[in-house]
C-alpha cells in the first residue's frame, strides 16, 4: 500500500544490525491523509534514508509499497523492496532539471536563474532534435535539413552563421542517425554490454552500484534481443518522437526525445567516446523509464545517441566512437534518480534563493562558469569556481529574495494546474472551463510533413478557456494516463481542429499549464538585478528621483487639442529614467503611444514598443499606421499577431543574414512582454522602451521588457484590470502602480474621454477618478443611441435612460442565474427591437458559465470583462449573477467592474439583484447611480 502525508518528525539516520549485515534507517513520523489521520511512523530503509536526510517536518512524503511493521501498539510502515519514497510529490521537477543537478546542483539553479541564452551549441541541438524528429516521421533528410536549418534563420543569423555551415554540420550529426535508424539497432552488438566506465563522477558512483550487474547483463539481453528480432530497417510503427510526460506519483515531468519500441531514446548532439553513456544522461533517460513505468509500459533499457560521434575521425579521437550506447535501466538506477528528484524537491522546499553546490565536477570544463562566478559574486555565495564581483545592496538582495518566493509560490499553483488534470474528473475539468471533452472525432489526417491534423466535432455551445492558436493537450479522453499529445489548435467552433505529432483520436482537449512565463520572470529578475544597469537600479531601488530634461518653452506641442496627452508625450520624451502614462478608460492611451513613439523615433532612438496581449501590440501599431508611421517590425507568431499586421511581421524562417539585418536594423519593434523574454530578443538592445498595459503586467514581466532598454515609458491604468496571476502574493502589484505612487510627479494622468456620454462616464469618474476624468468634447459628452437613428420612445420603458438598471428575479445557480440570463436576451432584443444593429452590442458577464448561459439566448457578443478590456461598444449590458447576497466574489475586484461599466458608449444596461447588489457600499452607489 502506499502511505502519504505531512512529516511531523524526521528521526535521525541510524545503523542496526539485521540478519543480513549492518543497515541503516531513520524513522518517520507521517500523517497520512493530508494529516487528517493518527499519525503513523514510518522506516526508511538503506539507501532511502538518504531521502530522510533532506526531510523536514511539514514536507509531504509519500511511501510507495509501504508493508505494514506494527511493532508495540504503534501502526507503522517500512520500506519495502518495490518501494519508492518520494518528497513533496506535488513539486513537479523537469527531468532536464534532474540531469543538470546530478551533474552540478548550481548547474540547475543558473539555468534557472539566467535562463539559456542565445547561444549556437543550443540552436544547433535543437535543429538537430527536429531533424530527429522528422525521420523519425518519415521525412527525407535533405529536406528536413534544408527546412530545419531555414526555420532557424533568425537565430543562427543573430549569431552570425552562415547556412551552409550549419547544414552541413547538421548533416553530419544527422549521418548518426540515419545510420543507426537505418541499421535498426545498435552500432556494435555488445557495446553495451560492457562494465561500467571510468567516466562517472563521484555522484555518479552512487548510482552504478546501485545500479551494479544489471547494467551489463540487462543491455546485453536487451542488444541481442533487438538483433535477434529485428528484420532489417527501421519499422515506423515501432517509433514515437517527442513524447510528453508526468508523473503524479514520482512528481516528475518531461519531454522524451523518442521512444523505440517503449524505450526511450535521448539524442545528445556532443560526443561521447567512451564505451558507456555520460552519467547525467543515463539519468535523463532513467527518467523517462520511470515516467513510462508508471504508466505500465516496462521500459527497462535506455537509449543515448551521440550524434558528434560519427564525425570524429578515427585518427583524431581514440575510444568507442559508435553513436548508440544503451544501458540497462535496473530499480536501483530508477530509485537514484528519485533520491535525486527529492534533493531538488527539498532543496525548493521553503522557495528561498538556493544557493546550491558543486558536485565533483571539474569547473574549468563546465559552459556556465562564468555565469556561476557572477551569481555567486552577486548573491555571495560560495563556489569553488570563484566569485566575480562585489555583492549586492542589502535592498537588492531582499528584493531578489522576495521576487525569487513570490514566482516560486505561482510556480506552485501551475504545478495546482498540473495536477487537476488527473484529479479532476472530466466533468470538473469541463465545468472548470479547462477542458473540452465528449468531443467527437471524425478524422486523423496526414498532413505532409510528417504531423498530423485532427479533427472533431464540439457541442455547440460547450465553452472553455482554451482559444484558437493556443498548444493544448489533445487526448483520447484521459490526459493523464491515456494517450495524449501536445498540439497547437487550429480552430476552434462546431468543428475542432488540431495540429499534433502524432496520431491521438481527438475525444477530449485540455489546456495544458506552462511554466515558462514564471521561468521568463525568474530571468527578467536576474538580468535586472544581478546584470542590471546600477543607474536604473538605483532609481528603481529609490535611491534617486527619476530625472527629466527640459523641452524649449516655444517648441511646438506634440498633441494641440488635448493638454494632458501633449504633456504625456513631453514627459516621455524628456524622462531621462522613465516616465509613466496613466490612461483611464478611452483616453487615447493608444493615440498618444503613437506619437510618442513617434516623437522618439524622430529624434534618433531605437524604440521597443511592447504591451501583456497580441492585441494592445497590434492596435498600437495601427495608431502609429494611422498615424502615417509605417516604419515598424512585428515580433510574434503568425497566430499570434493580426491578419492584417502580417506583412511587417519578422518572418524568423529564411537565410540568417538576412533574418538577423532585418530585426537588427528596424527601428521600432514591437512585441508581447512575453516574446521580449525570448532567447532573441533577448539579446536586443534600445534606447527606449514603451510598454502598454503596463498595469496588467507583474513587476517582473514588465522587467522582461524595460531591461533591454535605457530609459522607459509605461502606459497603463491601475483602475482597471491588475496583473493576472494565481498566487497571492505581490506579483498582484504592478512596477506601473508601484512606481506611480512612489514617483507621482513621473507620471500624467490623461484626463479627457473620447468614449462614453456624461451620465455613463460619471460613475467610474467619480469612483475611481477623484472626479478628474471628464469627456473630451461636448459631442462625446452628449451622445445618446438617438446618433444611431434610434428613437428612444421605441426602447421598452426600462431601458430609455442611457443607464438602466433591470432586476430579473432569477436565482443563482452556480456560477450562472438562467432566469437572469432570459432577461439579457430580452434586454438585448428590446434594443435590437428599436433598431440598435446587434454588432454594436456587448454583454459583459462575471463567470465563464453564465456567459455560456446567455450565448445560448443571443447572437450577440457575450464575454467575461477581461476578454472586454480594450475594446467598446455602444451598448453594453452588464449580468451580475449573483442573488440574496454578495458572498463568493462576483467581479473579484471593483477594478472589474469599472472595466465592465466603461465599455459603453451611449447606452449601459445593468441586470442584477437588488437585494444583493445593495449589501455592499459600493454596489450600493453603483445601483444609486444607475437607478437615479
Ligand atoms: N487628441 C485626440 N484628438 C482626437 N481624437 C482623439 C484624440 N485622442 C484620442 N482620440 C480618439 O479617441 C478614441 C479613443 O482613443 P484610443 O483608442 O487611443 O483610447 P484608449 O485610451 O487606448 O482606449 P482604451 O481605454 O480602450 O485603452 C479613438 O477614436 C481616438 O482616435
Amino acid at each position: 500500500m502506499n502511505v502519504r502525508g505531512p512529516l511531523s518528525e524526521v528521526g535521525e539516520v541510524r545503523q542496526v544490525s539485521t540478519r543480513y549485515g549492518e543497515r541503516d534507517l531513520a524513522e518517520l513520523t507521517v500523517r497520512p491523509d493530508g494529516g487528517a489521520s493518527d499519525p503513523v511512523t514510518v522506516t526508511l530503509w538503506g539507501k532511502w534514508t538518504h531521502t530522510a536526510e533532506h526531510a523536514e517536518p511539514g514536507m509531504e512524503l509519500l511511501v510507495t509499497d509501504a508493508e505494514r511493521d506494527d511493532y508495540g501498539d504503534r501502526e507503522g510502515y517500512t520500506t519495502s523492496k518495490e518501494s519508492y519514497v518520494v518528497l513533496e510529490p506535488d513539486f513537479l521537477v523537469d527531468v532536464t532539471d534532474i540531469r543538470s543537478w546530478v551533474q552540478c546542483p548550481r548547474m540547475y539553479y543558473l539555468n534557472k536563474l539566467s535562463g539559456i541564452p542565445l547561444n549556437y551549441p543550443v540552436v544547433k541541438g535543437t535543429v538537430v532534435h527536429e531533424v530527429f524528429g522528422d525521420l523519425l516521421r518519415g521525412v527525407e533528410l535533405e529536406e528536413s535539413i534544408e527546412d530545419r536549418v531555414a526555420e532557424a534563420g533568425l537565430e543562427l543569423g543573430l549569431l552570425g552563421m552562415e547556412r551552409e555551415e550549419v547544414a552541413d554540420e547538421v548533416r553530419r550529426n544527422a549521418a548518426a542517425i540515419e545510420g543507426w535508424l537505418n541499421q535498426g539497432t545498435l552500432a556494435t552488438d555488445g557495446d553495451a554490454s560492457a562494465g561500467a566506465d571510468s567516466g562517472s563522477t563521484g555522484a555518479g558512483d552512487d548510482a552504478s552500484e546501485d545500479a551494479g550487474g544489471d547494467t551489463s547483463e540487462g543491455a546485453d539481453d536487451a542488444s541481442n534481443a533487438s538483433l535477434s528480432e529485428w528484420d532489417g530497417g527501421p519499422d515506423e510503427s515501432e517509433w514515437r518522437s517527442e513524447y510528453t510526460l508526468i508523473s503524479p506519483t514520482f512528481g516528475v515531468k518531461g519531454r522524451a526525445d523518442a521512444l523505440r519500441r517503449g524505450q526511450p531514446v535521448e539524442l545528445k548532439t556532443g560526443k561521447n567516446t567512451n564505451r558507456e553513456p555520460r552519467f547525467q544522461d543515463k539519468i535523463q533517460a532513467a527518467c523517462y523509464a520511470l515516467l513510462l513505468r508508471e504508466r505500465g509500459v516496462d521500459a527497462d533499457t535506455g537509449t543515448l545517441l551521440y550524434t558528434k560521434n560519427t564525425a570524429l575521425d578515427r585518427g583524431e579521437e581514440s575510444g568507442d566512437l559508435s553513436p548508440a550506447k544503451e544501458f540497462s535501466v535496473g530499480k536501483g538506477l530508477l530509485e537514484f534518480v528519485v533520491r535525486q528528484r527529492n534533493e531538488i524537491a527539498a532543496t525548493e522546499f521553503d522557495m528561498s534563493v538556493p544557493s546550491g553546490y558543486e558536485a565533483d565536477a571539474k569547473c574549468e570544463y563546465c559552459f556556465e562558469q562564468d555565469t556561476c562566478m557572477v551569481v555567486s559574486g552577486r548573491l555571495d555565495q560560495e563556489s569553488k569556481a570563484g566569485q566575480i564581483g562585489t555583492a549586492l545592496p542589502e535592498e537588492e538582495r531582499e528584493y531578489f529574495d522576495e521576487t525569487y518566493r513570490a514566482l516560486e509560490e505561482e510556480r506552485r499553483e501551475t504545478h495546482a494546474e498540473y495536477r487537476k488534470l488527473w484529479e479532476q474528473t472530466a466533468e470538473e475539468r469541463a465545468a472548470d472551463d479547462r477542458a473540452l471533452i465528449d468531443l467527437e472525432p471524425v478524422s486523423e489526417e496526414p498532413l505532409g510533413d510528417g504531423r498530423w491534423r485532427l479533427t472533431a466535432r464540439k457541442e455547440s455551445d460547450a465553452v472553455s478557456k482554451l482559444r484558437e492558436g493556443d498548444v493544448a493537450l489533445a487526448s483520447d479522453g484521459d490526459p493523464a494516463s491515456g494517450h495524449s499529445e501536445l498540439g497547437r489548435i487550429q480552430k476552434l467552433g462546431d468543428e475542432v481542429v488540431v495540429e499534433t505529432d502524432e496520431p491521438v483520436k481527438l475525444c477530449r482537449l485540455d489546456v495544458y499549464p506552462s511554466e515558462l512565463s514564471v521561468s521568463r520572470m525568474h530571468t527578467a529578475v536576474h538580468d535586472f538585478v544581478l546584470k542590471g544597469d546600477p543607474d536604473r537600479k538605483d532609481v528603481l531601488f529609490g535611491r534617486r528621483d527619476p530625472a527629466f530634461g527640459a523641452r524649449e518653452a516655444d517648441a511646438t506641442p506634440f498633441i494641440d487639442n488635448n493638454e494632458a496627452q501633449n504633456a504625456a508625450v513631453e514627459r516621455a520624451v524628456t524622462a531621462e529614467d522613465f516616465a509613466l502614462v496613466h490612461g483611464p478608460p478611452g483616453t487615447g492611451k493608444t493615440y498618444t503611444i503613437a506619437r510618442i513613439v513617434r516623437a522618439l523615433v524622430e529624434r534618433g532612438d531605437r524604440v521597443l514598443l511592447s504591451a501583456f496581449t497580441n492585441r494592445a501590440v497590434d492596435n498600437a501599431v495601427e495608431a502609429l499606421r494611422a498615424q502615417g508611421f509605417t516604419d515598424v517590425l512585428r515580433v510574434g507568431t503568425e497566430t499570434g499577431v493580426r491578419g492584417d499586421m502580417q506583412d511587417i511581421r519578422l518572418v524568423t524562417r529564411g537565410d540568417p543574414n538576412d533574418r538577423a539585418a532585418k530585426l537588427n536594423s528596424a527601428s521600432v519593434v514591437a512585441a508581447t512582454t512575453s516574446s521580449c523574454g525570448s532567447r532573441t530578443m533577448r539579446e536586443q538592445e534600445f534606447d527606449v522602451a514603451l510598454v502598454d498595459e503596463a498595469s496588467q503586467l507583474t513587476e517582473p514581466g514588465t522587467l522582461a521588457a524595460i531591461n533591454l532598454a535605457d530609459r522607459f515609458v509605461l502606459v497603463g491604468d491601475h483602475e482597471q484590470l491588475p496583473p493576472v496571476v494565481r498566487a497571492q502574493n505581490r506579483l498582484r502589484e504592478s512596477l506601473f502602480q508601484r512606481l506611480i505612487e512612489e514617483h507621482p510627479d513621473a507620471g500624467v494622468m490623461l484626463d479627457r474621454q473620447y468614449r462614453m456620454s456624461q451620465r455613463i462616464q460619471a460613475f467610474s469618474s467619480r469612483e475611481f477618478y477623484d472626479g478628474d476624468l471628464r469627456p473630451a468634447t461636448p459631442e462625446v459628452a452628449g451622445q445618446t443611441l438617438a446618433d444611431l437613428g434610434v428613437d428612444t420612445a421605441d426602447l421598452p420603458a426600462e431601458l430609455r435612460d442611457p443607464v438602466s438598471f433591470v432586476d430579473p428575479d432569477g436565482d443563482r445557480e452556480g456560477n450562472a442565474n438562467p432566469l437572469e440570463a432570459d432577461r439579457v436576451a430580452e434586454v438585448v432584443d428590446g434594443y435590437v427591437a428599436a433598431g440598435v444593429d446587434p454588432e454594436d452590442i456587448g454583454v459583459i458577464a462575471p463567470f465563464r458559465a453564465q456567459v455560456a448561459e446567455i450565448g445560448r439566448r443571443t447572437d450577440v457578443t457575450v464575454d467575461t470583462v477581461d476578454r472586454f478590456q480594450g475594446s467598446s461598444e455602444e451598448v453594453i449590458v452588464v449580468s451580475f449573477v449573483a442573488t440574496g447576497d454578495l458572498d463568493g466574489p462576483i467581479f473579484e475586484d471593483t477594478r472589474r467592474v469599472n472595466v465592465a461599466l466603461t465599455r459603453a458608449k451611449k447606452a449601459l444596461c445593468l441586470v442584477g439583484d437588488a437585494e444583493a447588489l445593495a449589501s455592499e457600499p459600493f454596489y450600493a452607489r453603483m445601483l444609486d447611480w444607475a437607478r437615479r
